[in-house]
């Protein structure tokens, strides 16, 4: 819903975000709604409460944009049965004020009533931020060209150009379906779903294996048991690892510093631990578990054999997974002695995939004792260099809204009935790792200081230097975890398309002309509730013209965009390359990812050049339609699916297609939306 600003102009406004938790809500035939003072929110009137839209599996969300000067509101949350009109539920206690011209988040918790002896507890999120002029401009333009008085609520909607309201003719194919789930196509299991922990996606304990540890006790989701017998082929030259060639293990912290917020209703000493007495929780491991996958993604796309091994997930296989909070405790020998045991086990398996040719291995463990440290230290004496990577976060909205979402997905939780003994039984665990820590301070190492929460952070280095340390310290400044949809697509059908004409710099045919009109629509109605976003197109003008019927979001072209250079072949079909150039086009088809064209490209050259390109997509907060080319966008769709380079020349980047990536804290989704039928394109579909 986007609130109508005040029409005087632009002044500052205020954003609103409400967001409701609740594990057991999908289960019940509740939909979550907000009423109050505002006629906008229905002057306290519940049969004009505003819906909730859900955002993820247990969460919520209503978000509008207010002038920033309003007078208080006071509002509600409640909870309108589907099935039939009885009587809502609204939730216990005084009313919400929401007050204006301010920046924060205020986590409280919100009881409905659902019987005498029943009530339902949620947590609450209420996210105001100031919006700067420029923000609201970029995202009102957008609606302005679609703003029709909604049908339900008087207030201001995007609505889609309906049939009704096609501009004219020939535009009535342009029109787009209000609902845009319609246009979802099947993707393949390329990417997580969102719904597999992140730890689970690590190598498989090769050591336990051996041990006769049977593969049925590996968690569903993890990768197939014979991954070492995968392992990849090595690139070419450019990237064979040379035995000089610095080889970098990095013991990545994960967990963090174990620095405990304070729980809300009790106090924790934090007398042992250096930094001052409020010092709050370290990064609980489903935010570790994830940075280290997003950094393996990384080196791994940029053609560095990496490979990323998570201490938890060999706990579980050789423990179980129903350990308690005690199993943690620094004084419990036996915990501490089976908590060494695995560490050691998946470092060794990691040196020992090192001593095969591996370049780069993640050790994602939590690590937050010295002695620890050192005995990781040693056993990489001689072997590889190791840096330690630890991630500090001191933001408590952040830290819970993560033990939560551990919680919720943690092999460590799956049998736990109630969620929130998980919740106090995970806090009580972090206490624990609390009383031991040791900040680190030894060796080569990086902090990320508060960089999850997204007002910047801090990031300290310490004996930092080559080539492969230097990269990795430049993507783990640049990326975060704040979630937020990228959507990939190939410009609309080309002449050159038409004429099987390779490379090039042709205009759209007439079907490329209508799916860049269905595009816009589609941009139009996907990013509605966005506040801004930007739209990528390449310096070809396939793309350009792609992205013109767009409105309201900034446009960039870039180089490093455009489609692989054909050379001496472009503007030529595959058959005349096998007719007039037969050893070219033999030598494409045998080794496609490492060809080049001459005076062209290779598929690794465009790798090369899109590095920053990937950078700029993991540094942005805000959305992002990035239109480009088949070949382009084959290798940005293989750093986000994490797939085998060897596999990136054969990726399907259909036409007419856009690919939405989510990435988030739980990892990468996909859905992909097909917006024309391909045999009949101009038909509606
Ligand atoms: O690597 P291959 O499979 O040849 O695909 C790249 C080719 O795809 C094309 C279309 O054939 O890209 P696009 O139309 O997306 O710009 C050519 O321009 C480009 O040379």
């Amino acid at each position: 819903m986007a609130t109508a600003a005040s029409s005087g102009g632009v002044s500052d406004h205020q954003y609103v975000s409400v967001k409701l938790e609740s594990s057991r809500l999908a289960a019940l035939d509740l939909a979550p709604h907000l009423f109050g003072s505002h006629p906008a929110a229905g002057s306290w009137d519940p049969t004009k409460a505003l819906p909730m839209e859900r955002a993820a599996a247990a969460i919520w969300e209503l978000s509008c944009v207010l002038p920033s000067r309003h007078e208080t509101l006071d509002f509600k949350l409640l909870l309108k049965p589907k099935a039939d009109s009885s009587e809502c539920i609204v939730e216990e206690g005084p009313n919400r004020p929401l007050g204006c011209g301010s920046n924060q988040v205020e986590m409280t918790d919100a009881v409905f009533k659902l019987t005498e002896k029943d009530s339902l507890e949620c947590k609450v999120w209420v996210e105001t931020e100031m919006l700067s002029p420029f923000d609201l401009a970029a995202s009102w333009k957008a609606h302005q060209e679609n703003l029709q008085p909604s049908r339900v609520r008087g207030t201001y909607d995007v609505v889609m150009n309906t049939e009704t309201e096609a501009r004219d003719e020939n535009d009535f194919a342009s029109g787009l379906e209000l609902d845009l789930e319609k246009y979802v196509v099947p993707t393949t299991p390329n990417m997580g779903s969102g719904v597999v922990y992140a730890a689970n996606l690590t190598e498989n304990p090769r050591s336990l294996l051996d041990t006769g540890i049977s593969p049925n006790n590996l968690i569903k989701g993890d990768a197939p048991l014979n991954h070492y017998a995968n392992t990849k082929k090595d690139v070419d030259g450019r990237h064979t690892p040379s035995q000089e060639e610095q080889k970098a293990v990095f013991v990545d912290r994960g967990v963090g510093s174990p620095r405990f917020a304070r729980p809300t209703n009790e106090t924790v000493s934090t007398s042992n631990i250096k930094q001052d007495s409020e010092a709050k929780l370290g990064m609980p491991a489903a935010e570790g578990a994830v940075a280290a996958a997003k950094l393996t993604r990384y080196l791994r796309w940029l053609g560095h054999e990496t490979k990323h091994f998570n201490v938890g997930k060999y706990r579980r296989l050789k423990h179980g997974t129903n350990q308690t909070a005690d199993f943690f405790r620094g004084d419990n020998k036996e915990g501490v002695e089976a908590r060494n045991e695995v560490a050691a086990l998946a470092m060794e398996d990691m040196l020992s995939w090192m001593e095969e040719g591996g370049q780069v291995g993640i050790c994602d463990a939590t690590n937050s004792t010295r002695s620890r440290r050192n005995m990781l230290m040693k056993m990489a004496e001689g072997k590889c260099k190791i840096i330690f990577v630890e991630t500090i976060c001191n933001d408590q909205d952040v830290l819970e809204r993560n033990i939560r979402l551990k919680v919720q997905q943690s092999p460590d939780y799956a049998e736990q009935t109630d969620f929130e003994a998980g919740v106090r039984d995970f806090k009580e665990r972090l206490a624990y790792y609390e009383k031991v820590y040791e900040p680190v301070d030894e060796g080569s190492y990086i902090k990320m200081i508060d960089m999850v929460s997204g007002n910047g952070g801090q990031l300290q280095i310490n004996n930092i230097s080559g080539y492969l340390p230097g990269r990795i310290v430049f993507f783990l400044v640049n990326c975060h975890l704040t979630p937020r949809p990228i959507l990939l697509t190939r410009h609309g059908e080309s002449l050159d398309n038409v004429r099987g004409r390779i490379g090039g710099d042709s205009s759209l045919s007439e079907v490329g002309e209508v799916y860049s009109r269905k595009l816009a629509s589609f941009v139009e109605k996907r990013l509605k509730s966005e506040r801004t976003a930007s739209i990528w197109t390449s310096t070809l003008q396939r793309t350009i013209l792609t992205a013109q019927p767009i409105i309201g979001f900034p446009k960039i072209q870039w180089r490093a965009l455009d489609e692989i250079n054909a050379g001496v072949c472009d503007g030529m079909t595959y058959d005349e390359v096998k007719k007039n150039k037969p050893e070219e086009y033999e030598s494409r088809r045998k080794d496609k990812l490492r060809y080049r064209y001459p005076r062209g490209e290779s598929y690794l050259d465009v790798i090369q050049r899109l590095e920053p390109v990937i950078i700029e997509l993991e540094r942005q907060r805000a959305p992002v339609v990035v239109i480009a080319h088949q070949a382009v966008l084959r290798s940005l769709y293989a750093y986000f699916a994490d797939k085998p380079l060897e596999e990136v020349p054969k990726i399907e980047i259909p036409l007419h297609t856009i690919i939405e990536i989510k990435m988030g804290v739980t990892g990468v989704e996909e859905k992909r939306y097909k917006l024309m039928d391909a045999v009949n394109p101009t038909a509606e579909v």
